[in-house]
């Protein structure tokens, strides 16, 4: 699913690389956690999977499809392959809850009616079903998360890439939007997620990549977040 070989990332106005040499494989199907300190290269890494960013050096593919040597073109069906969930929810605030999630099938060109018929099935996946009219400032925090999970989901994505999608959470909600990954991952989705939530890395014994200053410094199948941190 993903192929990492030596990946190197140098922002120009940096001194450090944010990516040093990352070498990693991930197959389809995975469950993986990013972890390491502030700066450490897990956000780098995320967007070099979605093509916002290009490697410095070394060869980076996700399905196969080369993400080096990817054309302009190319870049938008690449994209349209992975889910993305952030820290801040980032939905549209003019928009309901159905309508946040239909737009993520509208842009893409999907009928009115598949859309009609997809996103009520999704909404109630992620626990939302009732929500549809509201307002994203109408919702808790959890809620809003949820939301942006449906529309990372709705089309039914290879890839979902979530940065810190806890990191505005309580613990109890937190808890809760993991089951919600972990469903999601169970349907066949590859997840990427990287966080500082050690109580969520811990409980989930799931694979653990550890980034420092921009380097692999541990990658373990069923890791927990680490010794004294
Ligand atoms: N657009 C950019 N231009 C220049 N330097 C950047 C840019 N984005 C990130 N960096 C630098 O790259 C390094 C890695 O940053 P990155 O955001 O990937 O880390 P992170 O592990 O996601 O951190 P956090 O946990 O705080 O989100 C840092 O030194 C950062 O300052």
């Amino acid at each position: 699913m993903i192929h990492s070989s030596h990946v190197t990332k140098s922002y120009k106005t940096s001194t450090r690389p944010a990516l040093d040499d990352v070498s990693m494989d991930v197959d389809k199907g995975e469950f993986v956690f990013l972890i390491g300190p502030s700066g450490s290269g897990k956000s780098t890494l995320l967007r070099l999977l979605i093509r916002e960013e290009v490697p410095t050096s070394g060869e980076l593919s996700v399905e196969g499809n080369d993400l080096v040597a990817m054309r302009r073109s190319k870049i938008a069906a690449h994209r349209r392959k992975i889910g993305c969930v952030f820290q801040d929810f980032r939905l549209l605030k003019n928009k309901t809850v159905e309508q946040n999630v239909g737009f993520a099938l509208e842009v893409i060109g999907q009928p009115r009616a598949r859309i009609r018929e997809t996103v009520p099935e999704v909404l109630e996946m992620v626990g939302l079903e009732g929500k549809a009219n509201r307002l994203p400032h109408e919702l808790s925090g959890g809620e809003q998360q949820r939301v942006a999970i449906a529309r990372a989901f709705v089309n039914r994505p290879l890839l979902l890439l979530a940065d810190e999608p806890t990191g505005n959470l309580d613990p109890e909600t937190s808890a809760d939007i993991m089951l919600l990954l972990e469903r999601i991952n169970r349907t066949g989705t590859t997840v990427v997620m990287a966080t500082h939530d050690n109580t969520i890395v811990d409980s989930m014994r799931r694979r653990v990549i550890e980034l420092q200053l921009g380097k692999i410094v541990r990658d373990e199948a069923k890791g927990v977040y680490g010794v004294g941190r």
